[in-house]
C-alpha cells in the first residue's frame, strides 16, 4: 500500500526561506520510496503583507487545516512594524490550531561547542504552554503615546489550559528513562497564576507516581540552565518563561541554529506545527551564514509526529555525526542541507 504525506511549508521572512528549502530537501531525502510527499507552499509573511496588507486570511487558515502538519520557517521583517506578523500570522497559527504543547528539546550532541565549562550531558525537553499566558493579546494601553501611558499585558491561565499541558508533560517525563519533571514558574511574586500551576502540577503528580518531581522559580532556573543543565529531563512551564527558557537552552546546546521545536496538538484535531526556535535574523539574512539544522532537526520531530520514528532517528543520527565532523570550517547553509540529505539518503 502506498502512503502519502501532505505537508504544508510557510517558508516566511528572512532566513526562513533559506533554511526551510534545506529542510525539505532532507525530508525527500529520509523519506521511504512508497511515501509520496506532497508539499503546499503558503505565501505568508512580510511580502505578502506590502503586498495585500494580509497577514492569514481565513481561506488560508481553512485549507492549512488539512495538511497532516506543517513546515514553518520564520515569521518578522524589520520592514513590517513589530507583533503585525508574529501576532497576526504566528501566533494566531499556534492559537487557532490549539498548538498547546510547545515542545522544544535540547541536546548538546558530541563535539558541539557549548560556552560551559566540562561539556556536561544535556538531554533535556521544554514543554512550553502554547496557547496561554501573556501571549493572549489580553491587554491595552489608554493615553497611548503620552507621558501619561499606561500599558497592559494581563497573563491568562486557565485551570484547563494549565491541566492539559502538564499532563502533557507528566505523560512524556513518564515515558523517558530518567522520569523527571521540572515546573518551572515564579509563585513567589505571581501568586495568583504561579499557585494555579502549582497546586494543577500537584494534584496531577498524584497519577504520575514514578515521575520524580521538581519546582524552581524561573530566575533560579536560568542558573541551573547554566551550572547544572544535567539536573534537567522535562521542564513544563508557562508560554513566556518558556520562550525565554528555550533561547536560553539553545546558547548553551550548540546555539541557536540547532534548537528544534514542534507546536503540537495532541488531540491531533488540527495539525501540529513545527519550526525551528530561531527567528529570520535579518542580520544575517542573504548571506548563506544561516545554520539549517534546527530545521532540519524540526523535520525530524516532525516525522515522528507523525509515525515515521525510524526517518526521525536517521535525520538525528545524521545531525549527529555531522556535527562531529565539523572542524569550524564555514560552510554555507546549502552546503550543510546538502550535506545531511546526503547522510540521510545514504
Ligand atoms: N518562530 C518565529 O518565526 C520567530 C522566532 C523568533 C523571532 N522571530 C522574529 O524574527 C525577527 C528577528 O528576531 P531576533 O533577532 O530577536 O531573533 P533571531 O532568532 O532571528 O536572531 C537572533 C540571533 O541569532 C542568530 N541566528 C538565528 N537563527 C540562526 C541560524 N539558523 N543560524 C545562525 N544564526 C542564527 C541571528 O543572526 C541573530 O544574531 C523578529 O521579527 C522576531 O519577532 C520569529
Ligand atoms: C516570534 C514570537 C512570537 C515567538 C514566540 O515568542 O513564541 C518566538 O520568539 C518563538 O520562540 O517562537
Ligand atoms: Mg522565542
Amino acid at each position: 500500500m502506498s502512503r502519502s504525506l501532505n505537508i504544508a511549508v510557510i517558508p516566511g521572512d528572512g532566513i526562513g526561506q533559506e533554511v526551510v528549502a534545506q529542510g525539505l530537501k532532507v525530508l525527500s531525502a529520509a523519506l521511504p520510496q512508497d511515501v509520496k510527499l506532497e508539499t503546499t507552499e503558503y505565501d505568508l509573511g512580510a511580502q505578502r503583507w506590502h503586498r495585500t496588507g494580509e497577514t492569514l486570511p481565513d481561506a488560508e487558515l481553512e485549507a492549512l487545516k488539512g495538511h497532516d502538519a506543517i513546515l514553518l520557517g520564520a515569521i518578522g521583517d524589520p520592514s513590517v512594524p513589530s507583533g503585525v506578523l508574529e501576532r497576526g500570522l504566528l501566533l494566531k497559527l499556534r492559537f487557532a490550531f490549539d498548538h498547546y504543547g510547545n515542545l522544544r528539546p535540547s541536546k548538546l550532541f558530541p563535539n558541539t561547542a557549548t560556552p560551559l565549562a566540562g561539556s556536561p550531558e544535556i538531554d533535556f525537553v521544554v514543554v512550553r504552554e502554547g496557547t496561554e499566558g501573556p501571549y493572549t493579546g489580553n491587554g491595552g494601553s489608554l493615553r497611548t503615546g503620552t507621558p501619561a501611558e499606561v500599558a497592559t499585558e494581563v497573563s491568562l491561565n486557565t485551570a484547563y489550559g494549565v491541566e492539559r499541558v502538564v499532563r502533557d508533560a507528566y505523560e512524556r517525563a513518564d515515558s523517558r528513562p530518567r522520569k523527571k519533571l521540572t515546573l518551572v514558574h515564579k509563585n513567589n511574586v505571581l501568586v495568583y497564576a504561579g499557585h494555579l500551576w502549582k497546586n494543577v502540577f500537584d494534584a496531577v503528580g498524584k497519577e504520575y507516581p514514578e515521575v520524580t518531581t521538581d519546582y524552581l522559580h524561573v530566575d533560579a532556573a536560568t542558573i541551573f540552565f547554566v551550572t547544572q543543565p544535567e539536573r534537567f529531563d522535562v521542564i513544563v512551564t508557562d508560554n513566556l518563561f518558556g520562550d525565554i527558557l528555550t533561547d536560553l537552552a539553545a546558547a548553551v546546546t550548540g546555539g541557536i541554529g540547532l534548537a528544534a521545536s514542534g507546536n503540537i496538538n495532541p488531540t491531533g484535531a488540527f495539525p501540529s506545527m513545527f519550526e525551528p526556535v530561531h527567528g529570520s535574523a535579518p542580520d544575517i539574512a542573504g548571506t548563506g551564514k544561516a545554520d539549517p539544522t534546527a530545521t532540519i532537526l524540526s523535520v525530524a520531530l516532525l516525522l515522528r509526529h507523525l509515525g515515521f520514528d525510524a526517518e526521525a532517528v536517521r535525520i538525528e543520527e545524521a545531525v549527529s555525526a555531522d556535527l562531529a565532523g565539523r572542524d569550524g570550517a564555514f560552510r554555507t547553509t546549502e552546503e550543510i542541507g546538502d550535506a545531511l540529505a546526503v547522510r540521510v539518503a545514504g
